[in-house]
Order: C-alpha cells, then structure tokens, then sequence
C-alpha cells in the first residue's frame, strides 16, 4: 500500500547540503502499525514529512497505492508531538475537530456527527464545547487524535506523539491508538523514541540507521494481538524484542562513532 523505495533527502545548506536520508527502502502493508525507531537524528521526522507529502524529497520512490506521493494524500492525517502547537486555541475542541472536515468541504451536520463520535471515541464525549487549553496535555493528544480519526484516513502518520506527556497518560494513549487501530483497521507508521513503547504497538518495528540513513533492521513483532500493558510487557518473548531492537539501536550509533 505505502511504498518507500531508494528514498534519498538531502537538505540544501550553506556547506553544500546535508544528506539525512541516504537510502531507505520498505513496504508497508494495508492495515498494519509499524513503528519507526531509530537513532536521534536518523531522520525520522524526516521520512515521515516525505511521506506525508510535506517536503520534498532528493530522489527515490514514494508511492500510495501505486500514485506517486508529491502532496499531502487526501487519504492520509498526521498526528505530531506537539499537541500545542497543532490545535488553534480559539477554536473549542469540536471546531478543531471538525476543520480538516470542513476544508475538504464535508456538509455541517454530517461534520458535528463525525466530531462528536471521534471525542467519544478518544474518551472525550464531554470536551466538545471546551477550548484545548482548558484540558490538560493528554487530552489536548486525545482531541488531535480525535481530530485525525473524524477525518477517517486510510493512513494515519504519528511522530511521537506522546513524547510530552507523563507515563500514566503515556500508557492509555498507546492502549488508545491500538484500539482505533483495531476498530478502524487503518494503516500506522508510528515514529518513537521509546524502544518498549515500539515492540509494544508493532506488528514490525523499522530500525533505522544514524544519518546518512538506511534501514538498519525490520523486526516482526510476533506477541499475541491483544495487547496488554502488564501482560504483553511481562512476556519473555517482549523482553527478547525490547534487547534487539535496544542492541540494533546502539549497533547504528556505534557504526555512526566510527565513521565519524
Ligand atoms: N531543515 C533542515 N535543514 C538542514 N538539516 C536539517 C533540517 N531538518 C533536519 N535536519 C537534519 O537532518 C537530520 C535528521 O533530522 P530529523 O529531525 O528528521 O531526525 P529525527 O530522527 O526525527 O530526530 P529526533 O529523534 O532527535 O527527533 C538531523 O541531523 C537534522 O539536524
């Protein structure tokens, strides 16, 4: 469905240009949640911004079910880190709900209804009529959640979205987003920091190299689909993933060391 092929970025800068992606090349299937780790700097956010569409790429193959990605898809919503910055504070939570709807020229009732059923979604029925700094930071990431479910994408981009927030909210964002996953049966390429937090919501974690970037590993994520947070993570299988993908990472970082 999402083709990544001899992806190449290289940013124009006063020295020349800096090549942050070099080579990266993957296929995501229909319906699956693969996560992107990797180490700081290997262009994660990068790859995501190419692939939704946003920045330009050097050169290589970036394609949506075989059409060449070269704006943002229709069909594709993006949730970023930084909750604060991505929704507009005058507007309540329904209005930034509904805008991408309203953009795409969705008629008013139907936009109230799509809103309303995403914030029950996301556990935020009441929140509606409430204005995003009225709420606190999770639920601020629930409402940009809300705001990319209401849209219903056929492929949702998450850059670490849960970065600022604390590890209680932390935990039932990822349990929130593997439940939408499910119901929804969307395509996610989640990028994270968080090695635990990958092998948790993957099907496959994508490890990417340091800059200049290829892909390092691409692990299956073989542990029972229903995931839980004491269970999945007491596994001993979870615990072999978590040391790979940990060792893969401090592979790339080292082999960055010496070709520095
Ligand atoms: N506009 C830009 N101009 C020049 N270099 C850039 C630009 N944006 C990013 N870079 C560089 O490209 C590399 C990859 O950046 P990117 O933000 O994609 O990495 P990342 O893996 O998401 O990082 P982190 O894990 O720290 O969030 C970094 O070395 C960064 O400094």
């Amino acid at each position: 469905m999402l083709k990544v092929a001899g992806l190449r970025k290289v940013y124009p800068t006063a020295g020349g240009g800096f090549e942050a992606i070099r080579d990266l090349t993957f296929e995501v299937p229909a319906g699956q949640l693969a996560c992107i780790v990797g180490p700081s700097g290997a262009g994660k956010t990068t790859l995501l911004k190419c692939v939704a569409g946003l920045l330009p790429r050097t050169a290589g193959v970036l394609e949506l079910h075989g059409k060449d990605i070269t704006a943002p898809p229709k069909t594709m919503a993006v949730v970023f880190q930084e909750y604060g910055r991505s929704l507009f504070p005058w507007m309540s939570v329904s209005a930034n709900v509904e805008l991408p709807l309203k953009s795409a020229g969705v008629p008013k009732a139907e936009r109230r209804a799509r809103a309303a059923e995403a914030l029950e979604q996301v556990g935020l029925a009441d929140a509606g009529a409430k204005y995003p700094w009225q709420l606190s930071g999770g639920m601020q990431q629930r409402v940009a959640i809300a705001r990319a479910v209401a849209y219903r994408p056929e492929v949702l981009l998450m850059d670490e979205p849960f970065a600022a927030v604390d590890a209680q909210t932390r935990a039932d964002l990822e349990d929130l987003v593997l439940k939408i996953w499910r119901e929804l049966g969307i395509t996610i390429l989640f990028v994270t920091h968080d090695i635990d937090e990958s092998v948790y919501l993957g099907q496959r974690v994508i490890v990417l190299s340091a800059a200049p970037t290829v892909v390092q590993d691409d692990v299956r994520i073989e542990l029972p689909g229903e995931r839980d947070q004491l269970r999945t993570r007491s596994l001993p299988e979870f615990a072999e993933l978590r040391t790979h993908v940990f060792e893969e990472i401090q592979r790339a970082k080292a082999e960055a060391g010496r070709a520095a």
